[in-house]
């Protein structure tokens, strides 16, 4: 079956012909495996290569789409970006103020972290840039960062109906310092202010009611920036950065990334008789929040060997088929496990009970809207749910039917998730398109079927 997806505008990718896939009931699964390195890292090792002096060296940079296009975009800005090898990069920064403008759009495809944070890059220097990005990125909203950006001083030129993209943006060295606080939790809508504020004389604060992934904070002190993180209120954290800082290149070694890791681990989880080994995981607290759901929800997972690489934990990570029972999952918790509500309804699929998630507003102006694109794929799968105003409940069942096609919406998390839910269903799930995976998780389906899954 082949069948087209809506018109991709800017980017090459997403313009071909859909890819499906079926998963099928497997056998137990079993391996060792080390998950491509982390998508948040990756791109903010690559921008901060940009602004340094000097050539930062990154290992285990992950080769996804959306990385790959942040590398293009920095290298159109000014930065000489070159591949060593597999992982292995280099970028020779243009410096505090050497960003040139772009002769071309910059297309990021279908990346919020890299269009979002490099918009923040530019807003604070004297550059002129034209954003862009798929059908999917063209839908999703700009205006959270296109706020305070304003706010500092940055031009638009011109953006689609509702401040979306395609938008271009003028820049200025004469960015102001503000203190924002950001009005949803958002380490995207941080990390621009934060970049922006780079460029900006004085002091830039982020004020955030609830903390958020801090790989740019750790970036800015790590590359030389004065920048002083304090808890705020009972779950947030006041950022402040010193403008104008002279970046130092530093090598960044990037740890296994928690997101993707996420897909084999609830594999092995609802696979009888599964055993598989994680290794170097990302054990950042601020990622964690879905091994911390399903430990409650009464998980074999064992943390062995954590350690600290590269100024992160890193940990291994052994799974073993459990029998799983339904919990509530906070909202407060869902900062630190925001891109893993897909493959948590999966392994809620599996549990005995109700798993109730609570607060998932943000999951609407993702890739797609995964709780309806979520809801959607569990009736499709024979799978028990409600939704409620922001709230996904799941009911679980010893056995799962299966079905599909499950529609996938240009989004690679809905397309691994229910891949991962046909491995233990009865009947096997397909999905639509598989293509989107490459953004995020290139080697998912080599890597599964190594593990024993039976994916075609
Ligand atoms: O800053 C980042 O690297 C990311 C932040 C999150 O987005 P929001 O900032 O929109 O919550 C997350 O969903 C995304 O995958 C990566
Ligand atoms: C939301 C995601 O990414 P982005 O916002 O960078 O497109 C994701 O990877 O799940």
């Amino acid at each position: 079956m082949s069948a087209t997806r809506s018109a991709a505008p800017a980017s090459g990718h997403g313009d071909g012909p859909a890819q499906p896939a079926t998963a099928l009931r497997s056998p137990a699964l079993s391996g060792r495996v080390r998950v491509p390195g982390d998508k948040s890292v990756s791109h903010r090792a690559l921008i901060f290569g940009l602004f340094a002096e000097g050539i930062t060296r990154i290992t285990g940079l992950l080769e996804g789409e959306d990385v790959l296009n942040t590398a293009k975009a920095c290298a159109a800005l000014g930065a000489r970006v070159t591949r060593r090898g597999p992982g292995d990069w280099e970028v020779e920064g243009a410096g505090a103020d050497g960003l040139s403008s772009p002769a071309a759009p910059l297309d990021f495809g279908n990346s919020g972290t890299g269009v979002r944070l490099m918009m923040g890059a530019v807003a604070g220097q004297d550059v002129t840039a034209t954003f862009d990005g798929d059908a999917s990125l063209r839908r999703r909203p700009m205006k959270r960062v296109l706020d305070p950006l304003t706010a500092m001083g940055v031009e638009i030129v011109d953006s689609a109906e509702g401040g979306r993209l395609p938008l271009t943006l003028r820049g200025s060295d004469k960015t102001k310092a503000i203190t924002y606080e950001t009005p949803m939790p958002s380490a995207q809508v941080k990390s621009a202010v934060l970049l922006a504020g780079l460029g900006a004389l004085g002091e830039t604060v982020v004020i955030e009611r609830e903390a958020t992934r801090d790989h740019t904070e750790r970036m800015l002190a790590h590359f030389g920036a004065d920048v002083r993180v304090e808890p705020h209120g009972t779950h947030g954290r006041r950022i402040a950065l010193k403008g104008r800082p002279t970046l130092v290149a530093a090598p960044v070694d990037v740890p296994a990334d928690p997101s993707s890791a996420a897909f084999p681990l609830v594999a092995a989880l609802i696979v009888p008789g599964s055993d598989v080994t994680l290794t170097d995981v990302m054990m950042n607290p601020l990622r964690t929040g879905l091994i911390t759901t399903l430990l409650e929800m009464g998980a074999s997972i064992e943390v062995v060997a954590e350690r600290t690489e590269g100024g992160e934990r890193v940990a291994d990570l052994r799974v073993r088929h459990s029998r799983l029972k339904g919990v509530e999952v906070p909202p407060e918790r869902a900062p630190a496990m925001i891109d893993e509500y897909p493959v948590l309804a999966v392994a809620a699929a599996f549990a005995e009970g109700v798993t109730a998630m609570r607060g998932l507003s943000e999951l609407r102006v993702k890739e797609s809207d995964r709780l309806a694109a979520v809801a959607d794929g569990l009736a499709a799968c024979g799978v028990a749910h409600e939704v409620v105003g922001d709230d996904l409940l799941v009911t679980g069942a010893a056995t799962v039917k299966g079905g599909g096609p499950v529609a996938t919406h240009m989004d690679h998390r809905i397309a691994m998730s229910f891949l991962v839910l046909g491995l233990a269903s009865e009947e096997g799930v397909s999905v639509d398109d598989v293509a989107f995976i490459a953004t995020s998780f290139p080697t998912f389906m080599p890597m599964m079927r190594g593990l024993g899954a039976v994916i075609s």
